[in-house]
């Protein structure tokens, strides 16, 4: 049994991250932020200041960051030994009772082995109502205990985030309907890989929603594409939970704050690899567009609005299935130069309307300004 208790100690971690060889060249610009919770929420003024500073960039910049003293060790390691504890103590046979039977199914199991994918994994809805698998008892409760802790931490971090946006707290909470949010768990099982190149464990691709967070039994693996273009191994210290803009952020922040690109790489994993990724969905009938305070004349409105489940439904995929339908949502290119050649011409016109009856220097001028580079 390769997921014993004991071996998700810290000897069994270090051995395994060292049993995973994975070469990448980034620079210091590439380094995934850390952002502590708990100083987020600093009684010190200058110190919370500095850290939701420190956040907001690491939204702008990275579109992901890893989160300490969010929630206690003690539970994210649970939840672990109970994710471990379903792949082990159950058979496939058993597990695949969770074939989808129906598009309402809360929990649902899928495999794939081919060249874009490779990975065993189940989905449960965990919010608003939590499902999980009944078999074995430790699990439920385990990943349960981690969900409710987390949940604390998405409200926390949608306060949070409304500030570094330059909202009052309750923004994002309410625009996104999070008492009713909608998420989803997936408990991903990766097989080793003797392959050194070009095995997938999970395509490139961005998930939706107001934010994934993402816990691992080893390092090794999980990827982030930077903004600079490198891709990043996210190692996850202990005790730490890694996060990850989703979609309907960047959707609402009109671009500001960026949806992040990742994959699966299983290229020499010795072992195989578990992991948790639980995307935090606004609630499935929220209406999400880029809001108006992240629309200007240079700003037009990038994406169209949909309610959640419908974005979630665009590909003809169910809404358990959390599929990503960022790039139908996005409007043309053409569009939005049009939109912002439009802008410009209305405004040239508004100037000349203003100084017909003025000097030309002061129309030449005006006309000069306008026509700057955005
Ligand atoms: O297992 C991982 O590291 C990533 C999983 C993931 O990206 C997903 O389930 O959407
Ligand atoms: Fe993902």
């Amino acid at each position: 049994m390769a997921h014993s208790v004991e071996m998700l100690g810290q000897e069994c971690f270090d051995l395994k991250n060292k049993a995973i060889a994975h070469l990448h060249d980034y620079s210091f610009m590439d380094e995934i932020p850390t952002i502590d919770y708990s100083l987020l929420f600093s009684k010190d003024h200058n110190e919370r200041a500095k850290s939701l500073e420190h956040l907001g960039k690491a939204c702008q910049d990275f579109g992901c960051f890893y989160l300490i003293n969010g929630v206690e060790e003690r539970v994210v390691e649970g939840a672990l030994k109970g994710i471990s504890d379903y792949f082990e103590l159950t058979n496939q046979e058993e597990r695949s009772e969770y074939l989808k039977k129906n598009s309402m199914d809360r929990i649902r199991w899928y495999l794939r082995s081919d060249a874009g994918e490779n990975r065993e994994n189940i989905k449960i809805v965990t919010h608003p109502e939590y499902h999980c698998p009944s078999k074995p008892d430790s699990c439920k409760d385990a990943i349960g205990e981690y969900l409710k802790g987390m949940h604390e931490v998405e409200l926390g971090l949608a306060k949070a985030i409304s500030t570094t946006l330059g909202y009052e707290e309750t923004y994002i909470e309410k625009e996104f309907k999070l008492e009713a949010g909608f998420d989803v768990a997936t408990l991903n099982l990766y097989p080793p890989s003797l392959q050194s190149k070009g095995s997938t464990g999970l395509a490139e691709h961005t998930d939706p929603g107001f934010f994934v967070s993402l816990i691992q039994d080893v390092n090794g693996g999980l990827q982030v594409l930077s903004h600079q273009g490198n891709w990043i191994t996210v190692n996850i210290p202990r005790n730490t939970i890694f996060i990850g803009i989703g979609d309907h952020l960047e959707i609402l922040t009109n671009g500001k704050y960026k949806s992040h690109i990742h994959q699966v790489i299983l290229d020499n994993n010795e072992v195989k690899r578990i992991s948790m990724a639980t995307l935090h969905g606004p609630s499935l009938d929220t209406l999400v567009a880029p809001a108006p305070g992240f629309i200007n004349d240079s700003h037009p409105p990038t994406y169209r609005g949909m309610t959640y489940k419908e974005s979630l439904e665009l590909n003809g995929f169910d809404e358990i299935d959390v599929q990503s339908s960022l790039i139908q949502l996005q409007m043309p290119l053409f569009l939005i130069s049009c939109m912002i050649i439009v802008n410009k011409l209305v405004d040239i016109v508004n100037i000349i309307i203003k100084y017909y009856l003025c000097d030309g220097i002061t129309l030449y001028v005006h006309v000069l300004v306008q026509f700057n580079p955005i």
